[in-house]
């Protein structure tokens, strides 16, 4: 055994900072500045959500850490990998900054409830944590506010005032307190998220990384997007409360029994990564209450967040509401977004904007608002999120840049945020599910790059070759969920709050991926007749951009069957997914309509250009449309704003 591999291990139950045979002890954020940036903390977090904080210093590789992560917490690391938002980790650590939070998974895919949780019992690594309970995984100045926070509730604990949990919701979530007792924020932990091995609620039977709720939302993965939308929301436009990633440790925490999902009786203290944010004191939210008094500058600020970051889940629950004048007359009331865990998903999703069909959403953006949108720099927004939230999946920046393009484009063509969120949104009709207009235009964009490399004469497989490719690579559906749709629906709490607005809800989103499934299956065996047959299909393919330019809205379901079958399998959107999982394993294919992962830098960049082309045409069709059903609805002048 490497030496370094024979150092004690300092953890209590999940928790742990793992000290390497440098021997120096941890003693905090304060001691890790000063230190050389030789060393650096990491978390590393199992697929079943414990935590073991551990240092590295520049001669450890994947293989070093997954040793003392197999000693400390009782776990089996062959066949796994250590990955690190989209990187698998091998040998070379040296992307991994301080603090960061790394996720070891087992490369089998089919894992399922009944997988053995690997929680430690703690009996035999039991020994004290030397990190302090509530740790800011980031030491920036963004997290200013957090940081004091944090203080009073550490503070708090220390006097004995504990958290307490959150009956509401489908994940685990507890409210912090100070030394007076009151909520000053809510904890969010990772593993506890719907799905998660350790949800309270019930509702488990997923490892971390598997796809969640949302198809594109990785389960473990909403804590970040919470910071990132905290962080995307410059000035506080939008008014979302300061909100960072934390390692926290107490034994108000749940944890499951892996096999059952029981809760294990009698824990002690465990390590979480979690979500923090601030509690904001207020009246009620936005499903209680008439929406008629909300002031039109809130809904335009959190709908221009929602779609630059294509929220999935605003529903009313998620806008507290505060009355500033002690009634809630018009204009009296603050509006505060929270919940963003379903926001920046890892392909075009199907977005749910509550605030489509109100009155204020039809109001053009006011002068400052065009602005702020003006000033949108979603290249810079990357770069930022890159550098605040290394564990940020490039597809979810790709998503990010394509809806702050629309908005800036949709804006300055004079849409106003109804008409956007109504783009952006599918349609479902006869029980089938219609690309969103955003999406055809994506849909589009690729089809023409797809013809230029055809005819490029640097095309350097031909036709052919492309085509094959093209039927060959698309993505096999790695994920195979073990719950029946009974088991979804046995949750009454899934009623809880969602998709008030047009009566969808993720279950049927769950519902309808899983006849995609079976259906992907058939797809499957079709895939596997031959070159020939593959060549085949090359024209209806290359009629497809023909095809889709004078498209209309009430064609576009029937023409997008003719172009993919008859649901949305995206034959150019997929990836393969071979046997083994890896940090970027592709989300089932039918989640989609349109990919954005698995283009190159070269094509990302096409693609941007070729999809801001087409806007402008679209936005066209969108301003005939509105004004035809304007005058057939004769709404023309009774706005009463
Ligand atoms: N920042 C906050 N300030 C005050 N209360 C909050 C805050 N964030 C959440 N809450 C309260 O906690 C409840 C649960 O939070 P949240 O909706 O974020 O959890 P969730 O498990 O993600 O819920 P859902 O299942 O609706 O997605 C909310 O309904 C709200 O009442």
């Amino acid at each position: 055994m490497p030496r370094k591999l024979e150092s004690p291990v300092h953890t209590q139950m999940a928790v742990a900072v793992f000290k390497n045979s440098l021997g120096g002890e941890y003693r905090g954020n304060q001691s890790m500045e000063g230190k050389s940036s030789r060393r650096r903390r990491v978390f590393v977090q199992t697929e079943t959500g414990c935590v073991l904080g551990m240092e590295l210093d520049r001669s450890d590789n994947a293989h070093t850490v997954k040793r003392r992560l197999q000693i400390a917490l009782n776990v089996p690391t062959e066949e796994s990998s250590l990955t690190f938002g989209d990187m698998v980790l091998k040998n070379d650590l040296s992307a991994v900054r301080h603090d960061s939070p790394l996720l070891l998974t087992r490369n089998f895919m089919h894992r399922s409830s009944s997988t053995p949780c690997l929680s430690p019992t703690g009996r035999d690594i039991q020994q004290k944590d030397k990190s302090g309970p509530i740790e800011i995984l980031s030491h920036s100045s963004r997290f200013a506010q957090v940081k004091q926070i944090v203080h009073d509730i550490v503070k708090a604990m220390k006097v004995g005032v504990d958290p307490l949990p959150v009956h509401s919701g489908l994940g685990g979530a507890y409210y912090f307190r100070n030394s007076c007792g009151e909520s000053v924020a809510i904890i969010k932990p990772t593993d506890e998220e719907p799905f998660a091995p350790n949800n309270p609620k019930g509702f488990v039977g997923k490892a971390l990384g598997q796809p969640g709720l949302k198809l594109s939302v990785r389960v473990g993965e909403t804590g970040f997007r919470e910071v990132a939308a905290y962080l995307l929301d410059y000035d506080h436009f939008a008014n979302v409360p300061p909100t960072a990633l934390v390692k926290v440790t107490h034994s108000i925490f749940n944890v499951n029994d892996g096999v059952n999902g029981n809760k294990q009786k009698g824990v002690k203290a465990v390590s979480k990564i979690a979500s923090f944010q601030q509690y904001i004191p207020h009246d009620f939210d936005a499903s209680d209450h008439g929406t008629s008094s909300f002031p039109v500058a809130a809904v335009h600020r959190i709908g221009i967040l929602d779609i630059r970051i294509l929220n999935t889940d605003r529903h009313a629950g998620n806008l507290l509401v505060r009355k500033l004048d002690g009634v809630g007359r018009f204009g009296q009331v603050e509006l505060i977004p929270i919940d963003h865990g379903l926001c920046l998903p890892e392909s075009l999703e199907d977005p749910y904007f509550e605030w489509i069909h109100w009155p204020q959403a039809s109001i053009p953006f006011s002068e400052d608002e065009l602005e702020y949108i003006k000033k949108l720099d979603p290249i810079r927004d990357s770069e930022m999120l890159r550098s605040e939230l290394p564990m940020i999946r490039e597809a979810c920046l790709r998503v990010l840049v394509l809806c702050t393009i629309f908005l800036k484009e949709a804006a300055a063509y004079g849409l106003c945020l109804a008409e956007i969120g109504e783009m952006m949104s599918r349609e479902f009709r006869s029980g089938e599910e219609d690309p969103s207009e955003l999406e055809l235009v994506c849909i589009e964009a690729r089809m023409l790059i797809a013809e230029r490399e055809v005819f490029s004469p640097k095309s350097e497989g031909g036709i052919d070759e492309f085509q094959f490719s093209m039927d060959y690579e698309e993505g096999g559906y790695a994920f195979s969920p073990k719950m029946d749709s009974a088991d979804f629906m046995s949750g009454s709490p899934f009623h809880y709050g969602f998709g008030s607005g047009n009566g969808r809800s993720p279950l049927s989103t769950l519902d309808e991926s899983f006849e995609e499934e079976l259906e992907s299956e058939d797809e499957e065996d079709k895939r596997h007749v031959g070159n020939a047959a593959a060549f085949e299909r090359k024209p209806s393919v290359l009629k497809l951009s023909a095809s889709l330019k004078n498209i209309s809205l009430g064609e576009k379901k029937q023409k997008h069957a003719n172009f993919t079958g008859t649901k949305p399998d995206n034959r150019y959107l997929g990836n393969t997914s071979s046997g083994h999982r890896s940090a970027n394993e592709q989300l089932p294919v039918s989640a989609s309509f349109v990919k954005v992962a698995d283009m190159n830098e070269e094509e990302w960049t096409m693609f941007r250009d070729k999809f801001q082309e087409l806007l402008s045409p679209a936005f066209a069709k969108r301003k005939s449309i509105t004004l035809s059903q304007r005058q057939s609805q004769r709404l023309g002048t009774s706005c009463q704003f």
